[in-house]
């Protein structure tokens, strides 16, 4: 048995920041690293751990809940004694905390864990680079999280413009002064950065009491742990459904989503309308995207979507997505007429900022295999981290998505002709 530790590095960040894409980024370019997985989702349905594919050594999941509250350090323990196992042969665990989590606290569960196989590996927090005035403003909490960064992700660069992204260096220069912080589109980052971690300085690497805690908290004496915690603002709700999601429904009630409703994440069976493929749904503020892509093998026809926010009146989420499932006839337009757009082929190609010609995923029904648009290997159906819409209207999204259900039906419908 190698007597060597295993580093364990928390993956942190705000919700929809991009950790489980930074995560799949890791677990697809370290290809000789084993590494092991603890996925925490705050919601029921463990959406990130679907999410998480590719060349993974073991997963845990720990759903329903933050890890910082749900699990305590003799529980996480007990996931890090099955992860460290001479028979699983991992050489790095990441813990991928729920996008509402202390990281503080995950930290504090790693130092102070009795297995003496794992050594801390780090603290990386991923920052959305197009959200990060608008979270930081509501949630100054965050300034805490970057300060005890080990490594800051920028990632979403992509969607600011490079001008607009030197007030944000500045402000991460103040927050997390001489912790590095490198920029990133879709969480390419070099995994080096991660499983090679730099010495932690001396306040950092030794075990952190509750009173440590509580001091960099600012919680008082009588106040609980979780008292500040960002998910207490927070609340989830699940939604699945086995009858298939109308795609006009449902792209109303996201184009009328309320403001709280800040996350959606999940995957969607639209049924008759592209048997081939669920479509991974994400919403991070008004921003949506979708991702179509083959329903694995073995998996059940579902719907099923977590709706993160605050203010959430659940029941009428719940009613609203209910209303949104194929009934009867498919929705037609006032005429009559079926509610198809104008075709955009979703092999068009776009022009990237990096000015690289990226062509969109492949599509299952697409009988020509199509080469990844990005410069990593497609992995579980995935053709690649480019969305097949990246806007911030539901109405563009509506196009574009219906674009590519026409594209797979006409598909579909030559080859019954041939
Ligand atoms: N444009 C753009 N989108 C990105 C980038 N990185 C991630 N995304 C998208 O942002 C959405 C959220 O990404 P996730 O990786 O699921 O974020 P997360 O932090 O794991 O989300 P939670 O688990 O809800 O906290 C997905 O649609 C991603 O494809 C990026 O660099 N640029």
């Amino acid at each position: 048995m190698s007597e060597q530790q295993i580093p364990v590095v928390v993956l942190a960040g705000f919700l929809g920041s991009g950790k489980t894409t930074v995560l799949n980024h890791l677990l697809r370019r370290s290809a000789d690293t084993r590494i092991g997985v603890i996925v925490n989702d705050f919601g029921s349905i463990e959406i990130d751990a679907m999410s998480v594919s590719g060349q993974v050594g073991s997963t845990v999941s720990l759903g329903n809940g933050c890890l910082c509250c749900v699990v305590d350090v003799s529980e996480l323990d007990g996931y890090l004694d099955a992860l460290t196992a001479p028979a699983a042969r991992l050489d790095v665990i990441v813990i991928e905390a729920s996008g509402l989590a202390e990281p503080q606290e995950l930290v504090r569960m790693v130092l102070a864990s009795d297995n003496q196989r794992v050594v801390y590996g780090g603290l990386v927090e991923v920052v959305d680079a197009a959200e990060f005035a608008a979270t930081r403003a509501r949630h100054p909490e965050i300034d805490r999280h970057l300060a005890i960064a080990d490594l800051v992700v920028l990632n979403k660069t992509d969607r600011v413009p490079a001008a607009d992204l030197k007030a944000t260096w500045d402000t991460l220069a103040e927050l997390s002064a001489g912790t590095a912080v490198i920029e990133a589109e879709f969480g390419r980052i070099d995994p080096e950065l991660l499983f090679d971690c730099r010495p932690r300085d001396e306040r950092a690497a030794r075990q952190l009491s509750f009173e440590d805690l509580r001091a960099e908290l600012g919680v008082a004496e009588d106040e609980g742990v979780h008292g500040g915690h960002l998910h207490a603002a927070y609340e989830s709700l699940a939604f699945t459904s086995q009858v298939p999601m109308d795609p006009r429904r449902l792209m109303d009630f996201l184009d009328s989503r309320p403001e709280g409703l800040y996350r959606i994440k999940g995957f969607i069976d639209f049924g008759v309308a592209d048997p081939r493929n669920r479509y991974a749904l994400h919403a991070v503020g008004r921003f949506l995207r979708f991702y179509p892509e083959p329903w694995p093998r073995a998996t059940p026809r579902l719907t099923q979507l977590v709706l993160i926010g605050s203010g959430l009146d659940a029941p009428a989420l719940q009613q609203q997505l209910s209303t949104c499932r194929v009934s009867g006839e498919p929705a037609t337009t006032g005429e009559g007429a079926p509610l198809l757009p104008e075709v955009t082929t979703p092999r068009e190609a776009t022009a990237p900022r990096d000015g690289a010609v990226h062509s969109a995923p492949a599509l299952a029904a697409d009988p020509a295999p199509v080469e990844p648009a990005c410069d990593e290997p497609a992995f579980d159906g995935l053709a690649c981290d480019e969305p097949t819409s990246d806007v911030s209207q539901g109405a563009a999204v509506a196009r574009s998505m219906w674009g590519v259900l026409r594209y797979v039906q006409h598909q579909d419908r030559e080859q019954d002709e041939e």
